[in-house]
């Protein structure tokens, strides 16, 4: 909406031919002596906010790169865009929908009003509500059909209604309260639902149905399942009963969860304005504030709401969310680097990339730009990880080695979650020592140094060398937070969420919707009931053999009602 005031082709502007003619330039240079050139860099280019430190310097570009981005997001209008979101403005475009998760955690500057509602007053009444159930839980106070006491919560979701809470909560292993035990069933293959109810007891499990939409087919199939379940233990309850008592829903759509049979103070809701990867901080959060204790989650929302703050009110320049928008438009659209790592040095963040994955890729992975034009440039990473140290032993070879460049970010925590000596030390030691070895690499004279000194032959030395030499300049970022705690969990997770935010904008593309996803689960839905029976006409070739394998196996329909199949004869044995 307000591309008529900025630029409308970011990449017609004579800054975007700038910032290309600059990326020739700068894959040119070697990352390390940016800082022999410019002593202040490190802290230069680096941002302490309350809660971390965010050292940026071990990047491939120069202040006057900086610069340039900088004046890209300004033609691109990022201030005003991020004011329209901050006001609660429709900046969901292809929806019709403003986006105000900042809500959900007290981010605002002033409240905004939807249909003539506060949103202040409907999330802190929602709270409210998520609050007094949570005690109840942790008091006893809830039973199951059987008058047991509920000891195990079971989380049906998938995506954004899942991923959040579970990040969250292994994230926060050190900040666990009560006793009730939450699990996790994302996956409608039902040996996830299978494997979870194998360890609990249907008298006291009670299930949570998260879903935005309630209409998720994954997440309703196993919120069938799961009361199938019930049922088998309770042949005399009734479903109503067990509904009511083993049942909870967190949902935009309470309609719809109290006709599967939720009980309405059963059902805590959250709002078409909070999008399903952004969602954590609602309603979808209760696992969280089940596992943690609710002051825990009120911590986590005041820490993601003092990164609301730092986003709206910082200059461009100082703006942490801002800095990595652009570094990550500078790799992915001028640089030509398609992936991005995320590398957590802390075990208890092992889900933070699969949740950026959703978080960056679902918003980002985009081909046309606001104008429904093509986009014509690539519009975010491809966004993948695990652990560090892990990654260390499986693919950090392919970071330091390919030719292909992975920029990355590397997640730490100055204070440890366990009290064991001398761990923490090596862990640290280690994720300063990657990122300093993918960009400093080694070259081919120092490898030759060491193997002479290793005594080698002149002969062996050469024969060697090759293999040995590491290019560097691999870009990272490092964020280390002082300690991993509720807070800084929260604002750790906004940064990325800001970040992703402002590189939409500056890449003029809607970063809110997700039509991608819809196609496939229209096909699921129609090729479902033809699995068992029914006409292939119209599918493609390989749909048809695939289903026509599917039946033979399972017998669905008789061998001489399929065509004829080759079978290759078995090859030799393979590793
Ligand atoms: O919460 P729901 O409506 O079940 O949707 C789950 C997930 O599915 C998606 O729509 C993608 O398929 C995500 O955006 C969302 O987080």
């Amino acid at each position: 909406m307000q591309d008529a005031q900025f630029h409308s082709s970011i990449s017609q502007s004579a800054i975007w031919k700038q910032l290309q003619a600059r990326a020739l330039e700068m894959k040119k240079h070697r990352l390390a002596d940016f800082f022999a050139e410019d002593p202040a860099r490190a802290s230069d280019f680096s941002l302490e906010l309350p809660e971390f430190l965010l050292d940026y310097s071990k990047n491939q570009l120069d202040r006057r790169v900086l610069v340039d981005l900088l004046h890209l997001a300004r033609e691109a209008g990022l201030e005003q865009w991020r004011e329209d979101f901050f006001a609660g403005k429709p900046i969901n475009a292809t929806e019709g929908r403003p986006v105000l998760h900042p809500a959900l955690r007290g981010g605002l500057a002033e409240d905004v009003e939807i249909g003539g509602v506060s949103v202040t007053s409907v999330v802190s009444a929602e709270l409210g509500r998520l609050k007094e159930f949570v005690v109840l839980l942790h008091n006893g106070d809830l039973t199951g059909y059987s008058g047991k006491r509920i000891t195990d919560v079971v989380n049906l979701g998938v995506g954004g209604s899942h991923l959040g809470p579970q990040t969250a909560i292994e994230a926060l292993r050190a900040h666990r309260k009560g006793d009730v035990a939450v699990h996790f069933v994302s996956n409608v293959d039902g040996a996830q639902l299978t494997d979870v109810l194998a360890g609990l007891d249907a008298e006291s499990t009670l299930f949570i149905v998260s879903s935005k939409t309630f209409t998720t087919s994954e997440t309703m199939t196993n919120a069938r399942s799961a009361l199938k379940w019930l049922q088998r233990a309770a042949p005399e309850a009734s479903a109503e009963t067990l509904l009511g008592k083993q049942f909870v829903a967190v949902t935009a759509s309470p309609e719809a969860a109290q006709k599967f049979g939720v009980l309405p103070e059963r059902v805590f809701r959250f709002w078409d304005w909070v999008g399903g990867r952004f969602s954590l901080w609602s309603s979808i959060g209760l696992p969280i504030a089940i596992a943690c204790g609710f002051e825990n989650f009120r911590a986590l929302l005041d820490g993601a709401a003092s990164m609301d703050r730092h986003f709206r009110e910082a200059p461009l320049e100082a703006n942490a969310p801002v800095i990595m928008a652009l570094l990550s438009v500078w790799y992915c659209t001028f640089m030509g680097y398609p992936a991005h790592a995320v590398l957590p040095y802390e075990q208890a963040l092992h889900m933070l990339p699969a949740y950026l994955q959703q978080a960056d890729m679902e918003s980002n992975g985009k081909s046309v730009s606001r104008s429904g034009a093509d986009v014509g440039y690539p519009t975010g990473p491809l966004i993948w990880g695990q652990t560090g140290i892990n990654g260390q032993h499986a693919f950090y070879q392919y970071l330091h080695q390919s030719p292909q460049v992975v920029p990355a970010d590397f997640i730490g925590s100055v204070t440890p979650g366990h009290e064991l000596d001398g761990h923490h030390e090596i862990l640290l030691a280690n994720m300063f020592a990657q990122s300093q070895a993918l960009m400093n690499g080694v070259d081919a004279e120092s490898v030759a140094r060491e193997l002479s000194a290793k005594g080698l032959s002149q002969e062996e030395i050469k024969r060697l060398t090759p293999f040995k030499v590491h290019r560097g300049g691999k870009p990272s970022n490092t964020i280390l937070l002082k300690e991993l705690s509720p807070r800084s969990l929260g604002a750790l997770i906004a940064l990325y969420e800001h970040k992703i935010f402002a590189q939409g904008v500056v890449l003029q593309i809607y970063s809110f919707d997700q039509w991608g996803v819809e196609l496939g689960k229209g096909l699921a839905n129609k090729l479902e009931p033809k699995l068992a029976s029914g006409a292939l006409e119209g599918e493609d070739g390989s749909t048809v053999q695939l289903i026509e394998y599917y039946r033979r196996i399972t017998g669905a329909v008789t061998p001489a009602e399929l065509p004829e199949v080759e079978v290759a004869e078995p090859a030799g044995e393979q590793a």
